[in-house]
Order: C-alpha cells, then structure tokens, then sequence
C-alpha cells in the first residue's frame, strides 16, 4: 500500500507552514497519523519547532540546504524515517527556493516509489509580492525558472494574503499564474484557509487504499474551494552560521544564523529589531526566530517569535526554551557586514 504524499511549495514567506498547520489540524480531526518532512534553508528550525508546539507533529527536519538540490539524497532518508512511524500522509514543506518537480522525479524513483505516490503539488503564493518577482530578481534566472516551475509543477495554485491586497490585484495574479499553468485549480485565501476536503479525499486512517482514487483532478473542482478576495557582542555575541548553496534552483540566495548572547539581561529592544531587519533594502528576503527583547512593547514576554516576510514584520510571544535566535535568508546578502552589525548591537 502507497502511502500519498502531498508537496507544499511557494516562496519564501507565502504562507506554506501556516498551510501545513491546518492540514496538520484537519488530518488529526479525521484520524489520519500524518508524518512531515519540513525542509529549511537555515540552520535553525524556526517552523518544525512550531508545528511540534502547535501540533504536537512528528517532524523530520532537513535543514542547511534545499532538498531539491544540494540536499536531494537526504530525501530518501527522511521519508524512510517517516514511513517507519506508519503515516496515513505525508506532507513536505519545502524551501521558498525549491523546484517541486524535482522531488516528484525522487518520489518516482526506486525504491521509494514502491512505498510513496504523489497525492498532490500545492504551491502557495504571497498576493502581495508574487507580481514583482520577476523584476525583483532579475539578476538570478536560476531563482526566476525556479518560480515559474512552482507555478508549472501544481495541481492546486493557493494566491495567499487576499487580505493585503485589492481585488483587482487577484485577478492580474490569474492572469499571470495561467501564463505558466493552463490548467490547475487557483483559490485565493488568507492565512491559507481553504476547504481541506478535496485535498484529503480518499485517505483513511489504516483502510486499503485505491492509487487511482486517489489522485483525481475532479476531487478538487468538484468540490468549491473557499474562494477569498480582499475586503474580507562580543564575547557572546552573534554566532555566524553560514548556509550558501549554488545549486540548481538558486544561485545567489543564502541562509545566515545569528544568535543572541548566552546572558539572558542581553536583548535588544523590538524597534532596534525592526531597524536591524529593515537596513538591509531589498537584499533580505525572509527572516525568522525566537528573539529576547528588552523592555516592554511587547508585553511582559521577553522572548518573541519574529518574522519578517514580503516587507511585514509580526511579532508572536514564544515559548522557545533555548537560545534565542534569528536566521535571515536574502538574496546577496553581506554576510560580513551583516554579523559585524549585529555584533555592534549588542557592544
Ligand atoms: N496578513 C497575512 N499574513 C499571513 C497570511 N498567511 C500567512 N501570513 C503570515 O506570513 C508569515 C509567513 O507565513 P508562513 O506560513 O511561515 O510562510 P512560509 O511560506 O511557510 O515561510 P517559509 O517557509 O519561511 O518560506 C507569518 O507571519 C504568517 O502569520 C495571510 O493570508 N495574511
């Protein structure tokens, strides 16, 4: 018996792990043991941690690289390790820079063929920033064919963040995404909300399954998806952990890690933060992590879940234990300039 595996794509900040939350949380409703692998650019976990706390997931992580290149045989590995625990699903989050049709071709492959099938290709996209991509990154036609590939490579199109943006954005977001998929079924949502049911149809909790029953496109059409539009220091300082990847799908996008002094009276306040994040123009991308804040702007929680993504900054009180910290993934980023100013603000 194959066991479906559905693949969750989009860049960097769309709205994929918030995706995988309600998956994760419709899949526990009906009984299904779902398994996870959560591939991560960085060092650091900043979202498997999540999905454990949240939802108490059994996750395999994949970190330091994207499994679509430079880490493709660590694929194999982890959803072995997956398929031990017994799942009903399995689901993989991927990179914001990953190529999905990559990882259909491993799933294709002998022997894990013989274990997984392809349930479905989600690829979720950020409403507010999908347009501008093209212009934006220009100087890397590696990530440029990788962003049309996720729109190419998905049986279902999730156009996120409807809330940011004016109707009559959707609807050039449509016009743009069926350039490069003719075909797929395009919803738009904000914080990935939509009917769960076509998605899970045909997948029970330890019964036989059909393969062709499975996977068909009628599930999804025949079904109404929720269709949204808008209106609706030194010495302790900042270690560096350098993650540069020239592999297949991205050329100039990197992961650094910069964490906070071991003394836990060393934070900096949330308006240093913002303008630490903000610096670096249009070269950061995305940034996350626990961070120890000083003062109060932020209630009585010192540490707090930061992220940075499309240009919006949230904060979320965090119940992270260890040291915090923040990775940020850009495109060219100054990794030296980078540590040294992070350094200098904790001097
Ligand atoms: N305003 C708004 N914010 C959203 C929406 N969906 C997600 N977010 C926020 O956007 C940020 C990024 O969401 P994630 O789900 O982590 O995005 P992701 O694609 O998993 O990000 P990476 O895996 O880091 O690439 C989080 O702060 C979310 O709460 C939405 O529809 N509207």
């Amino acid at each position: 018996m194959k066991i479906p595996v559905m693949i969750l794509s989009g860049f960097l900040g769309s709205g994929k792990t918030t995706l995988l939350l309600t998956l994760l949380q419709e899949s526990k409703a009906r009984g299904l043991n779902a398994g996870v692998v959560m591939n991560e650019l960085g060092k650091r976990d900043v979202d498997g941690y999540i999905l454990q706390e949240q939802t108490g997931a059994n996750v395999e992580k994949l970190l330091d690289g994207c499994v679509c290149c430079s880490r493709k045989e660590d694929l194999p590995k982890s959803l072995n390790a997956v398929l031990a625990r017994r799942p009903d699903i399995i689901y993989i989050e991927l990179t914001g820079v990953a190529d999905p049709e990559e990882i259909a071709l491993t799933l294709q492959e002998q022997p894990l063929s013989e274990r997984v099938n392809l349930h479905y290709t989600v690829t979720v996209l950020d409403a507010e920033n999908v347009l501008e991509y093209n212009s934006r990154f220009s100087s890397d036609k590696q990530l440029v064919r990788t962003l049309r590939k996720q729109l190419a490579g998905a049986d279902l199109l999730i156009v996120n963040k409807s809330d940011l943006v004016e109707p009559e954005r959707l609807w050039r977001i449509e016009k743009t995404v069926r350039k490069y998929n003719t075909d797929s079924e395009i919803v738009f949502t904000h914080y990935s909300e939509i009917n769960l049911a076509p998605l899970l149809a045909g997948i029970y909790p330890q019964e036989p399954r059909n393969a062709a029953a499975l996977r068909s496109p009628l599930q999804i059409s025949g079904v109404p998806l929720k269709r949204m539009h808008s209106g609706q220091t030194p010495g302790a300082t900042a270690v560096q952990e350098r993650e540069a990847d020239t592999g297949g799908s991205y050329s100039q996008v990197s992961a650094v890690t910069l964490t906070f002094p071991q003394s836990a009276e060393q934070g900096i306040s949330g308006e240093q933060l913002e303008a630490f994040l903000r610096q670096w123009g249009s070269s950061l991308l995305r940034a996350k992590g626990h961070v120890r804040l000083t003062g109060q702007e932020h209630g009585l929680q010192p540490v707090q879940l930061v992220q940075f993504a499309g240009n919006r900054i949230t904060w979320e009180a965090s119940r992270y234990p260890g040291q915090p910290y923040i990775v940020f993934i850009g495109l060219d980023l100054d990794e030296q300039q980078l540590t040294a100013q992070w350094s200098s603000l904790f001097g």
